[in-house]
């Protein structure tokens, strides 16, 4: 990319989160990522700068260690002419969604990161003719805590996702519970995986999105976003699933293709891309939570079943949904074990504020920072080396939990046997595809005190709403009792 000859004009909206905005180059298979902040949150360009570069070593030094070479893409500052991202800020304004407007993007300093566009093929650096398909998947934490240190006992039966999904709708952020649970997501059995894809698409909120040659078709913005549209979304994918056949219109259609697309997107998650992975992290037998989530759908019905564990598959070891698992088990004492740890290096670096820079809790995130990583005990001994250790592992692992995973699909030419990349089949076509993952930014030491607080609201809420519920059942049950006490009154 030539910095110095920059035409906003060549860029365009491409989607933001809640702390970055993206443009998508229209022919070149780039985009440039921007930190967002509060209009009243003033950065110098130089801690911009190191930020961005914070976030370019930590994917390197640690997140490529423990995802793999192929799916991780870590990028490069780039020095943008500041006239240049003003213009584009202007440029892209109207397409914002409002609910993401409470952030400005920096026009400050002029520093972005620049990265493969991995709504593309990734092997590609020039936009391909070839028709894509890319969905991109936010999955969240796929586990329930195993640590002896949790004192609510419904976070052993309950999924963290799953309880969320009362709060965020009893607050607006989305309008209905979603029937998708990570657990199923992150079981390798391939009926759940099905499920919990099907939930998915019925429900996307911010867990899901879908483009097609670079261009969002499917997914929403926030609560005000337009219903799904499953026909809509069927007659965009039928190209890609039945390129050939004259598959009539109409509910048939829409189901078939819906069905290939999930049986497609479950054959990719299970793929292994990095052969003989042996795994960087060496976790011992320890006791592992339960694999099924009460309040799925799914799991309810293995309950009513009688099967409380489920035969599980489990996940393929070179997958990456696997090794993001492992990397999301770095929260190794849920928060409740963990707070206490964080206060204590807490009160360690209020008496030496100086050793804030040799602790690495700013960065550098270097080779020894990924080698402190790997020391998964448990034995507290009383140290600050030991808190902090816990606390950089589920600083780790909470970044591990909310990045996403792109799958980028383009259908195989005929005559394309000297294809370098995967292959994975549909019934009617076959598809090369590419696995990344996206939004690996080690998330900050000062969001601890924030997680505590939100555990505790989270898990406060849902008991006080299911308990409700359970209330409202039991009292229908009663008037029900009570009714047919009259009826025998009657008789
Ligand atoms: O806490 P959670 O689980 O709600 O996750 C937040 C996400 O909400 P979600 O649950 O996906 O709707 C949230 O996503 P949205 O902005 O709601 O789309 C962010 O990803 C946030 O990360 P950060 O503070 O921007 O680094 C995420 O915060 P972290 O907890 O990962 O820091
Ligand atoms: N390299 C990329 N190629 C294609 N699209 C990308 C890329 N990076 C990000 N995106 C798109 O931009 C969106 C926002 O990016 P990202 O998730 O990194 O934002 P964020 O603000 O850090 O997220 P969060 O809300 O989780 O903090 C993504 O959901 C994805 O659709």
């Amino acid at each position: 990319m030539d910095e110095g000859k920059m035409d906003e004009n060549e860029w365009g909206y491409h989607g933001e989160g809640n702390k970055s905005l993206v443009v998508a180059h229209a022919q070149r298979c780039v985009v440039l990522r921007f930190l967002k902040f509060p209009p009243s949150r003033k950065k110098t360009s130089e801690e911009i700068f190191q930020h961005l570069q914070n976030i370019v070593d930590f994917s390197k030094n640690v997140m490529k260690e423990f995802l793999g070479e192929n799916s991780v893409h870590c990028g490069e500052v780039v020095q943008l002419p500041l006239d240049f991202v003003k213009q584009l800020c202007l440029k892209i304004q109207s397409e914002r969604p409002e609910s993401r407007c409470d952030k400005d993007l920096d026009t400050f300093s002029g520093y972005a990161l620049c990265l493969p566009n991995l709504a593309r093929l990734q092997t590609y650096r020039f936009a391909e003719h070839r028709p894509i398909l890319c969905v991109e998947i936010k999955p969240k934490c796929g586990f329930i805590p195993f640590s002896g240190d949790v004192t609510h006992e419904v976070k052993r039966r309950v999924c963290r996702y799953c309880m969320h999904q009362q709060l965020k709708v009893a607050t607006g952020k989305w309008k209905q519970i979603s029937k998708y649970c990570p657990l199923d997501l992150y079981s390798g059995n391939k009926q759940r995986m099905h499920f919990a894809l099907k939930s998915l698409l019925q429900e996307a909120q911010n867990n899901l999105k879908i483009f097609k040659n670079g261009e969002l078709i499917y997914g929403c913005t926030d609560a005000r976003s337009p219903v799904a549209d499953w026909n809509e979304l069927a007659h965009h994918l039928k190209p890609f699933f039945f390129p050939s056949n004259g598959l009539a219109g109409g509910p048939h259609c829409t189901r078939a293709v819906i069905r290939e697309l999930v049986r497609v997107i479950t054959r990719v998650l299970l793929s292994g891309s990095d052969k003989g992975w042996a795994g960087a992290l060496r976790w011992g037998p320890g006791p592992r939570g339960p694999r099924v989530c009460e309040a799925s759908p799914f799991g309810r019905s293995l309950h009513r079943q009688g099967k409380n564990s489920p035969e599980c598959s489990g996940l393929p070891k070179g997958c990456l949904l696997y090794k993001t698992l492992q990397v999301q088990m770095l929260d190794l004492l849920d928060i409740e074990g963990l707070y206490p740890l964080y206060r204590r290096v807490e009160r360690y670096l209020e008496e030496f504020p100086e050793e804030r820079k040799t602790l690495q809790i700013d960065g550098p995130y270097d080779e020894a920072f990924y080698q402190k990583l790997l020391d998964l005990s448990t034995e507290d001994d009383g140290t600050v080396a030991f808190a902090l250790t816990k606390v950089q592992q589920y600083r780790v692992a909470m970044t591990a939990k909310d990045c996403s995973i792109m799958i980028a699909l383009s259908p195989c030419l005929q005559d394309s046997s000297s294809d370098q990349r995967p292959v994975v089949p549909s019934s009617r076509s076959r598809f090369a595809f590419s696995v990344s993952v996206l939004d690996l930014d080690l998330k900050p030491y000062e969001s601890i005190p924030h997680q505590y607080k939100l555990d505790g609201k989270i898990v406060n809420f849902y008991s006080k709403t299911v308990h409700a519920k359970d209330a409202a059942v039991m009292s229908t049950r009663f008037k029900e009792s009570e009714d047919c006490t009259l009826v025998l009154h009657k008789v």
